[in-house]
């Protein structure tokens, strides 16, 4: 097993009303426990505000949870304590769906390539470049874009440079948060067939969060459903590619996008 998060628990505190300074308690997550083995694409969806950035913040300790652990690579992390150290941040990644504001904006794309494994002190630069250049062509990126800035890029280039800067760190584990949304379908097929490709000849596992119903059948092997802070169904692909939930609300939300689906209008 990869991955195995245990019981986290998360709660925000609000300020109900600024003349009194009042505080309510928002439960956001509540008893997350679940796991991702090497190699797997697990989808996570639910409703907007059901937590699932949350949980991607936490599981990758840019903020605490109340309670809960995780273990990742047979090592045990408290989600409570102190910030992850260099080796979990060398083999767990995330990408947000914000690309234009997570490169930074003054830097080169090769810069903005180099920066992580710089840090990470992975390799010498030449082999760097060399990975990078192999890797760009993987991408059906033009090496020429390596001399342009972020702001000179397209939304689907941008995207996939964004990912590019987390996969050429070889992640065990890559977690994408939305990173397909707000693109067209076309751009949006070609970044999932991509990550296909690099989980199947990398072995890298990736935590795939979307609100889009239609990609996480498409790419994913297992299936976990939230509502309200809670994992409340789970699922991994039948033999004959389809899903069967077991909680009313996800086979309601699921039976939802075969009606809206044009194709499944036709049929009827
Ligand atoms: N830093 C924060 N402080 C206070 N409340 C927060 C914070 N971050 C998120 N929340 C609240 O926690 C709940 C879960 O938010 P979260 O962003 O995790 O949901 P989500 O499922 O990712 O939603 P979406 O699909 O719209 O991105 C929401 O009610 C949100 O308002």
């Amino acid at each position: 097993m990869l991955l195995k998060v245990d019981n986290v628990h998360k709660s925000y505190r609000h300020t109900s009303s600024w003349l009194t300074s009042n505080h309510q308690s928002q439960h956001v997550l509540k008893n997350i426990t679940f796991e991702i083995a090497d190699k797997e694409i697990v989808g996570l969806v639910g409703e907007s505000g059901s937590g699932k950035s949350t949980l991607a913040r936490i599981l990758m300790q840019l903020e605490r949870a109340d309670s809960g652990c995780l273990f990742f690579m047979k090592k045990e992390i408290e989600l409570t304590k102190k910030l992850a150290d260099k080796k979990f941040y060398q083999n767990c990644q995330i990408v947000f769906q914000n690309h234009l504001s997570a490169l930074n904006p003054s830097w080169k794309v090769l810069n903005i390539l180099l920066e992580p494994l710089l840090n990470l002190n992975l390799f010498e630069k030449k082999a760097h470049l060399d990975q990078i250049s192999y890797m760009l062509n993987k991408f059906h990126l033009n090496n020429d874009l390596l001399e342009r800035y972020p702001h000179q890029l397209s939304g689907g280039e941008r995207q996939r440079v964004n990912l590019l800067r987390s996969i050429l760190l070889q992640p065990k584990l890559l977690i994408c948060d939305e990173v397909v949304s707000n693109l067209d379908v076309i751009v949006q097929k070609d970044i999932i067939d991509l990550l296909k490709k690099i989980n199947q000849e990398m072995n890298m596992a990736i935590l795939f969060i979307s609100h889009d119903l239609h990609a996480v059948q498409y790419f994913c092997d297992r299936l976990l459903v939230m509502k309200n802070g809670e994992i409340i169904d789970q699922q991994a692909r039948n033999d004959d590619n389809s899903f069967s939930f077991s909680h009313p609300y996800s086979q309601k939300l699921f039976s939802s996008i075969m009606i809206a689906d044009p194709a499944n209008r036709q049929k009827k």
